[in-house]
């Protein structure tokens, strides 16, 4: 790129759960990533991004007003936030649900909460469930370690993050009512905006998506099976098929959902195919 073009401005969690994931998925991109959890912002001239390292929480305010052209933060707290911008792609981690708890065994469903105090971190997210379902409750914001606010008497119920329950079943609490949101990591740009150089971006972290989710399958397999076996094998835009230096065989390679590959390698095997073999993808455009 050319020292006149703008550099495109990407928030990046800075701590926390989706830290780690989020630079991983932006170095798999190629793009640089900080080896110092101090730094706060590293510029990577060559593919023309700039990286802010910021609180997950304040990421979609940066974005939604335009200080910042694109962001890595979770749906829940893009909710929360109210901020102008909007979900662009899913980024696969960070997954969590967001719930009610209370008391084990005390709350079943989510109309007991009226006349309820309720603590959370995520006023915005409590604030709109109560307010569609028309229900009224005092809403108490704190910044972690929600779950023991209710022992300390200071709510009588809890709405939070719950990834694997455990600090749940810890403070001897249990989820009421249905998921209120399903959460993970997600790509984020300002409401009706498409930031100069974003398409580059956005297609560079689909391209690892893609390559996390599939493998690449090769096998031999004889010319009068190869129909059944494409069928197991269709590939994204059809398969390969080459000529095998075997009079009535063919070469297939084909790129098959990395989830399951190791049945179809079974099914394969059953029609008569050999040599059968799964490598990794590293990056790639669709
Ligand atoms: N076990 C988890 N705890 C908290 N947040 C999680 C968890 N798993 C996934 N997440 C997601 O991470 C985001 C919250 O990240 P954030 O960095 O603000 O909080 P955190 O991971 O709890 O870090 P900290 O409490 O140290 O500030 C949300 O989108 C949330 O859904
Ligand atoms: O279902 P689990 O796997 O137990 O994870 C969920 C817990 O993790 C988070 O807390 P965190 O560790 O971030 O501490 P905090 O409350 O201080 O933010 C979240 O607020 C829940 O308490
Ligand atoms: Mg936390």
């Amino acid at each position: 790129m050319t020292s006149t073009e703008r550099l495109l401005r990407v928030a990046v969690p800075n701590k926390g759960s989706l830290s780690q994931s989020a630079s991983e998925i932006l170095r798999e991109s190629g793009y640089r990533q900080r080896n110092d959890s101090k730094e706060l912002t590293l510029i990577d001239a060559e593919n023309g991004v700039e990286f802010f390292y910021l609180r997950p929480r304040d990421i979609a305010l940066y974005v939604g007003e335009g200080t910042l052209d694109v962001g890595i933060t979770g749906r829940d707290l893009l909710r929360d936030s109210g901020a102008k911008a909007e979900e662009v792609l899913d980024l696969g981690f960070g997954r969590s649900r967001f719930h009610f708890a209370g008391p084990a065994g005390r709350y079943t469903d989510l109309a007991q909460l009226a006349g309820l105090r309720i603590a959370t971190s995520y006023v915005g997210v409590v604030e709109a469930f109560l307010q569609e379902r028309g229900i009224e409750a005092t809403v108490t914001r704190l910044d972690g370690a929600v779950e023991t606010s209710i022992q300390l008497g200071v709510a009588d119920v809890i709405a939070d993050v719950v990834e694997t329950g455990s600090t749940l079943r810890h403070a001897g609490l249990a989820t009421f009512g249905e998921v209120i949101l399903e959460s993970q990591a997600v790509l984020i740009t300002r409401t009706g905006d498409v930031p100069s150089g974003f398409e580059i971006f956005q297609r560079r972290l689909e391209g690892v998506l893609v390559a996390r989710s599939y493998v690449m399958m090769d096998y031999d397999i004889a010319s009068d099976q190869l129909d059944r076996a494409v069928a197991v094998t269709p590939g994204l835009e059809g398969p390969t098929i080459s000529p095998l230096g075997r009079e009535g065989w063919v070469a297939v390679r084909a790129m098959v959902p990395r989830a399951g590959a190791q049945r179809l390698m079974d099914e394969l095997y059953d029609l008569g195919a050999r040599a059968i073999l799964l490598t990794d993808i590293h990056a790639c455009r669709l």
